[in-house]
């Protein structure tokens, strides 16, 4: 059983397919990349995985179960969510923020403070930067907050888009790292919805190329690497794209 899926999805806006008879499956405890050029369809697919959007046709199944839209909440507390620009809310500490899930499903004080402390070791933040407010962080350090926070409550499915695109390259990098180790310690199976072939390459297991609503390649990172040695990771994005 995959832990996220999508049987002969397909989605409308205004009378044009967006996302056009696609399935998808994300194995358990892997990073899957979905790339392709700008307006392909790529964050239409997130938020068809997490029930923002509904497919016009098709099936999408969260835990080997179809999405309930009536009531999405307990399968959202199973599944992280992290976008560009961090989403925090600027009226409360980065702490307030990385609890925020945590408090609303009643955990207690002590294993709040517990699962923090593993987070901010894990992504390298110094205890005096979460009684900070979003706005008194660095871009990166608000990203690191971002992803606590989609990680508190152990989700077993993280949905990634576009994380770390306004972040300059360096910064970028330690973060890729980050997340790579606190991956090796939580495996979870992650979404990652990216412009950037190296951050895919870099992160994913799988590399999803989408065109026009539908994809073009599915494959292994590590086949792709055998197919086309020492490619950089732009011109194999090329070269996929073009594939016919
Ligand atoms: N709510 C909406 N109403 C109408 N059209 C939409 C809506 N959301 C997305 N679209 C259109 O659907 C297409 C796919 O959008 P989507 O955001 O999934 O693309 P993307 O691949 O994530 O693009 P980008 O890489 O630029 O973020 C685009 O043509 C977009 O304009």
């Amino acid at each position: 059983m995959h832990p996220l899926e999508l049987s002969g999805v397909s989605k409308y806006f205004a009378g044009k397919a967006v996302i056009d008879d696609l399935s998808l499956s994300f194995s358990e405890g892997r990073v899957t990349a979905l790339v392709g050029a700008s307006g392909c369809g790529k964050s239409t697919v997130l938020k068809l995985c997490n029930g923002l959007l509904q497919p016009d046709v098709g099936v999408v199944r969260a835990f080997g179960e179809p999405l309930n839209y009536q009531n999405l909440g307990e399968t959202r507390r199973r599944m992280g969510y992290a976008v560009q620009g961090t989403g925090l809310f600027p009226h409360m500490t980065a702490a307030n923020n990385i609890a925020i899930g945590a408090k609303a499903s009643g955990w207690s004080q002590q294993d709040i403070a517990v699962r923090i402390a593993e987070l901010r070791t894990l992504m390298h933040l110094d205890e005096e930067l979460l009684e900070r407010y979003p706005h008194e962080l660095s871009g990166g350090q608000q990203q690191r907050v971002g992803l606590s926070r989609a990680m508190m409550l152990r989700p077993r499915i993280l949905l990634l888009d576009e994380p770390f695109a306004a972040i300059d390259p360096i910064t970028r990098f330690d973060i890729h790292r980050q997340l790579q180790e606190l991956l090796a310690v939580e495996p979870v199976t992650v979404l990652l919805v990216t412009h950037d072939m190296r951050e895919a390459m870099f992160l994913a297991q799988q590399i999803v190329v989408m065109a026009n609503g539908k994809i073009r390649v599915n494959e292994a990172t590590d086949e792709l690497h055998k197919q086309q040695p020492g490619l950089e990771p732009e011109a194999l994005l090329n070269s996929l794209m073009a594939t016919p």
